[in-house]
């Protein structure tokens, strides 16, 4: 008896709710929760903190550790969802590793109201207008193919309620 499982990327800038929400998910649909930020080598978190954005050579060996732990998940049939900012298509592209199952989240929000949710965050190494700036800059947006896209506009259970209806029941068993 084959079950479905489920490998969820929740993908948008800093701020936009990808570890919140990504975690509600996680409970929503039965499935491990990773914050693909406590994956970031120090380097990365000392070069974010200090102000200056990643690049791509930065982001590399993250990204492919992410992959690894979806591919993991995928081989046991378990459910994984992983919080990771996937700014760029060539990003999703690694994590995805060719698994057309794998979901993706795509959290929306303007500039302003970004920035709002950055200032009322307490404690994250994660800072300021410019960093934001950065991250928008990078942005690579994905359609309406590639992701399920949510306004941060709205509650966090409004956002899992919809994104989780799009899903096939992870605990319908197939013969
Ligand atoms: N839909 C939402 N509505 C209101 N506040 C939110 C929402 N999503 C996240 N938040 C809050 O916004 C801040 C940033 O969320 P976080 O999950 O840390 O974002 P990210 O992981 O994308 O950087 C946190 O204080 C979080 O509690
Ligand atoms: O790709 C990147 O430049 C980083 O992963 C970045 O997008 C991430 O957002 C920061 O690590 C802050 O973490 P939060 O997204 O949780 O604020």
């Amino acid at each position: 008896m084959k079950t479905l499982s489920h490998r969820i990327l929740v993908m948008g800038v800093s701020g936009s709710g990808k570890s919140h929400i990504g975690r509600q998910l996680a409970q929503t649909v039965g499935a491990t929760f990773i914050d693909g930020d406590d994956y970031h080598s120090p380097a990365n978190v000392a070069k974010m903190a200090s102000g200056t954005p990643l690049n791509d050579d930065d982001r590399s060996e993250w990204l492919d550790t992410l992959a690894a732990l979806f591919a993991d998940y995928r081989a046991r049939d378990a459910s994984l969802v992983i919080a990771c900012s996937g700014l760029k298509r060539r990003y999703r592209d690694r994590l995805r590793q060719g698994d057309s199952a794998l979901q993706i989240l795509y959290l929306e929000g303007t500039q302003e109201l970004l920035l709002e949710r950055l200032e009322t965050r307490a404690g994250h190494f994660f800072k300021g207008d410019t960093m934001l700036a950065s991250q928008l800059a990078d942005l690579e947006p994905p359609d309406e193919e590639e992701a399920f896209n949510a306004s941060i506009a709205l509650s966090p259970m409004q956002i899992v309620d919809q994104f989780a209806a799009t899903l096939p029941l992870p605990s319908r068993t197939l013969s």
